[in-house]
């Protein structure tokens, strides 16, 4: 029976039907909620909504709320497609959650590069088809978690005087994509666009990033999710074993890299963090991101 699932509270479809719940309402979520799941009874079709206020960055724990949620929707058989969406105006996801850089104690910043690692495995290979309702700025690990999906709609930047962006904008900041994240951006958006966005850091807006592929489709602000959900109904309707079959064909050899490699993956970028020359960077990005506010 489909569920819907509010944080770690469960309820029934029906039962949340008798009790006048929204499924897209997240109305009565509890500020300690990261994520939020819902299932729409009548298409099956799953959202799964970030909420870390104030701009979705990934910490550890929002890292390990995405992935078990993702596990949670893809333990229900009849479940075959997945939205990912933001409940924040104007950020889908800020990319990893700088503070988890800085200064960092060494367990737990191995456990935070496996929690982003495992997102990669759970989203990228996920067996669900995967659609991402992008309604703001998606920078470097917000752009991963795009990419992961299988299709990807983003808000116009027409008319807006400050447009959503969405790229890997790492080299911009001294730092450098992981190889399996470089990997993906090449593999959706070609050799040529990817070398020029990883290399000068680009950030796109809304209609560039349809250009170079990036994106699959704009639509105005308050069409996003509904949208998302929309896409997200036809390709739940294909086939899933042939779905899940030809997404492998494209994704199986990167994901099967990194399952080989993930370890040294961990050690490379432990000890690229903790480096005094990349800490001195963090310390500097931080400093300016809170400048920029006062
Ligand atoms: C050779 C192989 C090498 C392998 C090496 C591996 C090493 C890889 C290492 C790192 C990989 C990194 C990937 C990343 O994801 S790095 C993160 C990149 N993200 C960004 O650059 C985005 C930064 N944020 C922004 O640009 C904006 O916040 C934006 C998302 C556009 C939203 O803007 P706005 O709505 O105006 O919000 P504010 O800027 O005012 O921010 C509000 C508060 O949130 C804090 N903030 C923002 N982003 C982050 C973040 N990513 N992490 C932590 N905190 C963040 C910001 O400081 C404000 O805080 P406060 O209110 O307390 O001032």
């Amino acid at each position: 029976m489909l569920v819907a699932t509010l944080s770690k509270r469960l309820l029934r479809v029906g039962q949340a039907k008798r009790c006048g719940l929204s499924l897209r309402s997240f109305s009565d979520a509890k500020d300690k909620d990261l994520v939020l799941t819902s299932i729409d009874g009548d298409t099956g079709v799953a959202t799964i909504t970030m909420n870390q206020a104030p701009v979705n960055s990934l910490s550890l724990e929002m890292c390990q709320a995405i992935t078990t949620a993702i596990k949670e929707v893809e333990s229900q058989p009849e479940i075959q497609s997945l939205v990912l969406a933001s409940s924040l105006p104007g950020v889908f996801c800020a990319g990893l959650d700088i503070t988890e850089l800085h200064k960092p104690d060494e367990k737990r910043l191995t456990d935070f590069w496996h929690s982003f690692q495992q997102i990669y495995f759970d989203l990228y290979g996920s067996r669900l088809a995967t659609i991402a309702a992008i309604a703001g700025h998606a920078p470097a690990a917000g752009c991963m978690l795009a990419l992961s999906c299988d299709y990807r709609i983003m808000v116009s930047g027409a008319g807006s005087k400050k447009p959503s962006t969405i790229g890997l904008n790492e080299t911009k900041l001294g730092i450098v994509a992981p190889s399996w994240l470089g990997y993906q951006y090449i593999d959706t958006i070609g050799q040529r666009q990817a070398e020029l966005g990883l290399s000068l850091g680009l950030l796109h807006q809304p209609e560039q990033a349809l250009a170079i592929g990036l994106v699959d489709e704009l639509v105005p602000r308050e069409e996003v999710l509904s949208r998302a959900q929309a896409e997200a109904v036809k390709w739940g309707k294909i086939p899933a074993k042939a779905r899940l079959a030809s997404k492998m064909l494209a994704r199986k050899a990167r994901l099967d890299h990194l399952a080989a490699t993930r370890k040294e993956d961990n050690d490379f970028f432990r000890s690229f963090v903790t480096n005094e020359t990349a800490q001195k960077i963090i310390d500097g990005y931080l400093q300016s991101l809170s400048k920029k506010k006062s």
